[in-house]
């Protein structure tokens, strides 16, 4: 998908967007974080509602360096706190989805923990982990579904960011590697968390974090990592908007709602999560979406009958 030349957003907005555009600093409603940019994220606006967020180093194959780490965790609460984003694309530029960890820039600081004794470094180690976690549970703490769109090679922590996505597309040529036994380490940063929960099958997943092998497409969709396959990068890419345009035309309160519950019912017991939703709804039930939806519905108008507000 080419870039659109960059045009101001200031009026384009509400006659929706058809091509990607650089967020500027004159567009109203973005977050300051996302109008300053990003030194290995681009972000884009896809379509009125749609954010695009690529992977940017795409001469490092998208190695993740220590920027990265830091740069996900504002993109991503930056993203939170934009009402008019409802729903996300993420994709890597270039060759590549993700070469994994920065080797290099990070692999040395990973080794090199401060500290007086061995409890002190521990505890620092400990800080560093949760805070590499962080990066990654942002995109399930945002409440905006977020859609990956894989190509290429997907490596070690490429695989975590993806396990923290909503939804995962790949093209035909894509690839998966649960590479951190390779590099001496379990991986931590959510692969063995939430792969098991995603895939279904223990024994797939005990076998892909033992031996680091790579897992081809057609395998990565009949295992449910991903849910569509495409044939090039291009096509992948429509769709993953396509898809989110669709999410993003929806009441926000119904499809952000259905996010945080639908997490809270992967971690939580039916009883429990059922009287959650019962409590989220008691509030949320009352918004002016839902009768405005059913009249859309009624009128045979379909989504696009109903006008909702950011939220
Ligand atoms: C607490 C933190 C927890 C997180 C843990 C995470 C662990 C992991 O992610 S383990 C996995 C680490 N990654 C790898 O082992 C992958 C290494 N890379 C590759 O296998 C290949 O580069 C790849 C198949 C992705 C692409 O191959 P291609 O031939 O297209 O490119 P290259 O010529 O190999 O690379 C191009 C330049 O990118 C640099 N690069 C690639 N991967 C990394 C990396 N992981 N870290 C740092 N740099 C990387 C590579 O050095 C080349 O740079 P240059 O020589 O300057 O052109």
């Amino acid at each position: 998908m080419a870039a659109a030349p960059l045009r101001l957003l200031r009026g384009t907005l509400l006659g929706g967007l058809r091509g990607p555009q650089r967020l500027m600093a004159t567009e109203a409603g973005a977050p300051e974080q996302l109008r300053r940019g990003f030194e290995t994220l681009r972000v884009t606006r896809e379509r009125e509602h749609v954010l695009h967020v690529q992977l940017h180093r795409p001469d490092k194959r998208n190695a993740m360096n220590r920027a990265f780490w830091r740069e996900m965790v504002e993109c991503f609460q930056a993203i939170a706190h934009d009402s008019s984003c409802r729903a996300v694309v993420v994709s890597g530029a270039g060759k590549v989805f993700s070469a994994g960890l920065d080797l290099a820039d990070v692999g040395s600081e990973l080794l090199m923990v401060e500290g007086d004794d061995p409890a002190r470094k521990a505890w620092n180690l400990r800080k560093k982990i949760c805070a590499f976690q962080e990066s990654f549970s942002v995109l399930e703490k945002c409440l905006k579904p977020v859609i990956v769109a894989v190509h290429g090679a997907c490596i070690g922590a490429g695989v975590d960011l993806i396990c923290a996505c909503d939804i995962r597309y790949c093209s035909q040529d894509a690839w998966f590697q649960v590479k951190e036994v390779d590099i001496g380490l379990a991986a931590d940063v959510g692969t063995l968390q939430r792969l098991p929960k995603i895939v279904g099958s223990q024994s797939l997943v005990n076998e892909l974090a033992f031996t680091a092998r790579k897992m081809m497409a057609p395998e990565a969709q009949s295992c449910g990592l991903v849910s569509r396959v495409f044939p090039d990068k291009e096509s992948l890419l429509q769709a993953a908007v396509a898809v989110a345009e669709a999410i993003a035309a929806r009441s926000p309160v119904a499809v952000q709602g259905s996010k945080e519950n639908l997490l809270y019912a992967r971690d939580h017991p039916v009883s429990e999560s059922l009287r959650y939703m019962a409590a989220w709804n008691m509030g949320m039930l009352q918004t002016q979406d839902v009768p405005a939806a059913v009249q859309a519905a009624m009128d045979r108008k379909g989504t696009e009958g109903a006008l909702f507000s950011n939220l």
